[in-house]
């Protein structure tokens, strides 16, 4: 599935995990929406055990289809989510783990999807986190084109 990335205002937000990244996902949901923002929640929503491939790839077409403008994603360590999320060339999922790693991935990255490892960093740091994602703008100018070929990757590396 190749969909363009469709630029919207920053009112919906996607939110998806794992069982392990449940309880945070469920934090960071109700913070969006203390801030204001529309939470689309796609699961999951308790602790049975599912597989973050599913939730990564529903956060994935909810960017691409123009339901959610940018999305938070929430697996044990992270790690699992952000590789689902980042098969999809419109997708830029950034792991982070402090409020300079969110702001670097939104200063350089222009990061759409905020990834956090549910087991590994804590509702202080979450927060802030996703508040420096939220605050800070891209920057632009030298790192546009490296941006832009993320979009593009090549078929022969
Ligand atoms: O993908 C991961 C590790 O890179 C995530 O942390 C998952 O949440 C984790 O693997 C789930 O582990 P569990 O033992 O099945 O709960």
């Amino acid at each position: 599935m190749r969909r363009s990335w469709r630029a919207r205002p920053l009112s919906v937000i996607a939110v998806a995990s794992d069982h392990a990244g449940a309880e945070l996902k469920n934090f960071l949901a109700d913070e969006l929406r203390a801030k204001g923002f529309e939470v689309l929640d796609l699961g999951t929503n308790g602790p049975a055990s599912v597989d973050y491939p599913d939730y990564g790839y529903k956060l994935a077409e909810a960017l691409a289809t123009g339901r959610a403008a940018r999305g938070v994603a929430v697996c044990g360590s992270g790690i699992g989510i952000s590789i689902a999320l980042n098969r999809h060339p419109h997708v830029r999922a950034a792991l982070v783990h402090d409020h300079l790693t969110a702001r670097l991935s939104r200063m350089h990255n222009d990061a759409n999807v905020l990834v956090l490892g549910g087991r590994l960093t804590g509702v202080e740091t979450a927060r802030d986190c996703l508040a420096a994602f939220l605050d800070t703008p891209y920057e632009g100018g030298r790192h546009a084109g490296r941006v832009a070929k993320l979009g593009n990757p090549p078929s022969k590396p």
